[in-house]
Parts: structure tokens; sequence; C-alpha cells
């Protein structure tokens, strides 16, 4: 993003926050770069840093999603004061050295402070367990993590976490890293993005201290990587990743990885790394249901209220935008940040009709959601059957299963109601659509093949 964009964002955030929020706020903060997908600000005051990440961070990162940025966090940096800093670095190195040094709003992991251990990346203050909702879909990827974060003996390994965008993976993976902190503060616990092990590793290449990178890497007692399918393709990252990771399991120190799909489905990563990565335990975080949003609406909400404690909010409004927005836990959150920042700004209550006028834009793009059409003509091409044999009569198995699988992501994937489903699939009974969804939900959970499948079909039709 260029500070041009910036400048236009600004204006975006102006219109959004209102004038005295935005000068105290906003106006002071400086935009330095993206990098790794964070977006790093220069703040005055760790203080401001911290407010802003709480109150006005979701709608920045909303804000600069919207000019096209690829964002997925956003850092803020305290202002420099030269006179303390060490020997001027190069820009890069000042950067994450900063990030390290500074006590900002987003902290820095412990053992980024030691020089002799791994530099992770900073933790975000807010992903912790305490702020994770618990739902159905991310019952089984909460339960693993909080076992591993507890620090006792090692019994999956690794553990692999994968799931779609914004589904709460890295809110995860920092939840143990800072209940590990707390628990076990003796272990020396790295967290960071496979791109982040990417650029140290070339780093080191660089500056010719491979050996350095590789006993800091080994002296790790749980290494955590996020996003691990950006090596895919890296061959000699890769490759460097596959020695660390070996040598790490067999000290047994724990480690934690995650993705954005299964290992066996990324593409371009060595079939030797996938076996590895699947050889402990892989859960993943399904898209989530209508209850977990709105779980997670009512626990957003209470940040809210506290800085908005006169704004009133009519009853089923959280209950319409769990409805209604579907895509994933960062949209979600963003839509009730701006919500809340307009209504303030406009100074009327948070009613039905002032949601539908503020977050228009939000809602229609998640109407153009996926449609029970598209279910039907992407599974019917999958398992390569006519659309009028998954609609028809027939109950033979080669369409019997196909219809069911398809009833199955009706059913996570849309809005529509069970008797809605039957109806659209040759007005069969509610009934019949209860009992395909349960029977693919069971086999989901026993055959490999279906599972895949799923989660192909999935993925294409969010695409
Ligand atoms: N169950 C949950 N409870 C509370 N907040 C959640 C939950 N799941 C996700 N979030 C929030 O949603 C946002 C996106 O989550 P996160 O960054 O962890 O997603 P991700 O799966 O790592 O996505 P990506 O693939 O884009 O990296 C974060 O602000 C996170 O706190």
């Amino acid at each position: 993003m260029t500070q041009e964009q910036w400048g236009k964002l600004q204006q975006n955030l102006l219109t959004t926050v209102g004038k005295n929020n935005y000068t105290t706020w906003i106006e002071p903060l400086e935009f330095l770069e993206i990098t790794d997908g964070v977006a790093i600000f220069e703040v005055p005051t760790s203080f401001l840093g911290n407010y802003v990440s709480q109150n006005f961070g979701d709608l920045i990162l909303h804000q600069l999603g919207e000019v096209g940025a690829n964002v997925r966090r956003i850092n803020f940096r305290v202002a420099a004061n030269l006179s303390q800093r060490p020997a001027p670095v190069a820009k890069k190195e000042t950067l994450t050295d900063d990030v390290k040094q500074e006590e900002p709003a987003v902290a820095a992991a412990p053992q980024a402070a030691r020089e002799d251990t791994v530099p992770g990346a900073p933790l975000d203050a807010r992903f912790t367990f305490d702020s994770f909702v618990v739902g159905k879909p991310n019952e089984l990827a909460h339960a693993a993590a909080r076992r591993v974060a507890e620090g006792g003996p090692v019994t999956f390994n690794p553990l692999f976490l994968y799931g779609g965008v914004g589904l709460g993976k890295t809110h995860l993976m920092h939840a143990i890293a800072w209940e590990l902190q707390t628990r076990r503060p003796d272990l020396n616990v790295v967290y960071l993005s496979a791109e982040q092990f990417m650029y140290r590793f070339v780093q080191a290449l660089r500056d010719r201290k491979m050996m350095d990178f590789k006993q800091l890497f080994r002296s790790v007692d749980v290494l955590m990587v996020d996003d691990v399918q950006f090596i895919a393709g890296k061959d000699s990252t890769q490759e460097e990743f596959f020695h660390t990771f070996n040598a790490l399991v067999d000290q047994n120190k724990q480690i934690i990885i995650s993705a954005d799909r299964a290992p066996g489905e990324i593409k371009d990563l060595e079939d030797r790394i996938k076996s590895r990565l699947q050889c402990g335990l892989v859960v993943d975080l399904h898209p989530t249901d209508y209850e977990l949003r709105l779980g997670i609406l009512q626990s957003k909400v209470d940040l809210h209220r506290r800085q908005y404690p006169e704004l009133e909010l009519a009853p089923g409004v959280l209950e319409f935008l769990a409805h209604r927005i579907s895509t994933n836990v960062r949209v979600l959150e963003g839509a009730l940040t701006r919500l809340f920042a307009f209504a303030s700004l406009v100074g009327r209550p948070i009613t039905m009709e002032l949601t539908q006028d503020c977050l228009a834009d939000v809602l229609r793009a998640s109407e153009r959601k996926i449609t029970v059409e598209e279910i039907q003509r992407k599974v019917s091409e999958h398992y390569n059957i006519r659309l009028s044999d998954m609609i028809g009569p027939k109950r033979v198995r080669t369409y019997a299963r196909p219809r069911q699988v398809a009833m199955y992501l009706c059913k996570q994937l849309t809005s529509r109601s069970l008797p809605e489903i039957g109806r659209r699939f040759g007005g069969r009974d509610h009934t019949t659509v209860m009992h395909g969804v349960k029977r693919i939900e069971e086999l989901r959970q026993q055959d490999g093949q279906i599972a895949e499948d799923l989660e192909m079909l999935r993925r294409a039709l969010e695409a």
C-alpha cells in the first residue's frame, strides 16, 4: 500500500469514526509498511497503539482489505527514541528488532529479547483462550490446542491445525503461546509464520550463518509455524524445514503447525513433509455455524459496550448478523466494529434499520454467497453425474451418495433450512435431507475419501 492509499483510507476512517475519534486516534498513526501480511504503523505511545488496536483495529483491517491490501494483521510500533537505540541497522532488521524491543499493542514473545534464541514473531495480545469462543465447528481444534498449551509430556507431534480463511487458526496458535509462557516460562516457545521462517533461512544463507540458524532452531522447545502452505514449492526452505522438524521431533520437542488446508492437500509440498505433518494430530476448524457466529458476536459486543456504553442495541440485530454474515469471523468482527462506530457517530441506537444501512455492502457481499444450485452443479461435476440424476428420483448409490454430499454442503454452506433444501432436491422431505446430512457427517469421520471430497468441494465453492 502506498502512502497515497493510506491517505485515502484515512479519509474513509474519518467518515466512519468521526472527527473527534479521528483526530485523537487515527491521525497520529504513521503508516510504515506491509510486511509478511502485517501492516506496521508507528505510534507516539504504546497507550495509543493499544487503544487503537482494541477499538479500531478491526475497522482499519477491514478498510485495508477494501483498498486491496493483503493484510492479515496490524502491529503498532512505538516511535523510536533514537538516543536509546543501539547502532543503526538495515531497515528490515530495524523493524523486526523494534517489534521485539517495544512493548506495543502487540506484545513480543518473551524469548524474542534473548539473543541466543530464535526471534519469534510478536503475539497479538487479544488472541488468548479467554477470548476464543468455542462451538461445535472448532471444539476439537480448541481441545487439542488446550492440551498442547498445558505444556505436559508431548503426546501428539506435530499438532496440525487447518481451516479456511479467518476461522481462528492464528488466534489459537497465539493462545497456545500465551498460555505456555504463563505455565512454563522455562520453555523456549517460538511462534513464527512460514514466511518468516523462510526469510530467516534466506538471511542465514546470505550471511553465511547457516550453522547458527540450525543451532538456534534446534534449541527451541516448542516451535509454532503458522501458514505452512507458504513454503510449498520453495525447495530449499522445505528441505531446511524438514531437517528442523525432524531434529525437534527426535528430541521430543512439541511442534504446532497451521495451514489453510490438510497436509495431503498442500500442492507442491514434498511427500516426505506431508507424511511427517500427518504423523501427529491433524484437526480442522470447520466453517462457523450460526450458533458459533452468534456466540462470537455476543462476546465482541461486550467489548464494544465498554467503549460505547451509551449505545442501545436492539434485540435481534446480532441474530440477524449471525444469520446473514457467514463468510468468516474476521468479516463478522469488522461488521460489528463498523456498526458500533457508525451508530456512535450518528448518535442513534443500533436498530435493524441502521444495521442494514450501515452494512449494506457487507450484507450484499454475503448475499452473493453460495447457492444450492451452485452446490448441486459442482457436486455433480465432481462425481461426474448429470444434474438431473442428482435431483431426480433414482436411488442407486452412484446418485444417492453425491446427492447426500450436496445436501450436506447445502446445510453447511447456505442458510437454507432442511425443508427448503429438500424442495430444491426434487421435492424431498426434510427428514430425507436430515438423514443424508447425518450420514455424510458420519462418513466424513470414517472415510478419508469422502472427507477429502468434501474439503475439495468446499474450497471450490468458497473460492
Ligand atoms: N472462535 C473464535 N472466537 C473469537 N474470535 C475468533 C474466533 N475465531 C476467529 N476469531 C477472530 O477472527 C479473526 C480471524 O482469526 P485468525 O486470524 O486466527 O484466522 P486465521 O484462521 O488464522 O485466518 P488466515 O487464514 O487469514 O490466517 C481474529 O480477530 C480472531 O480473533
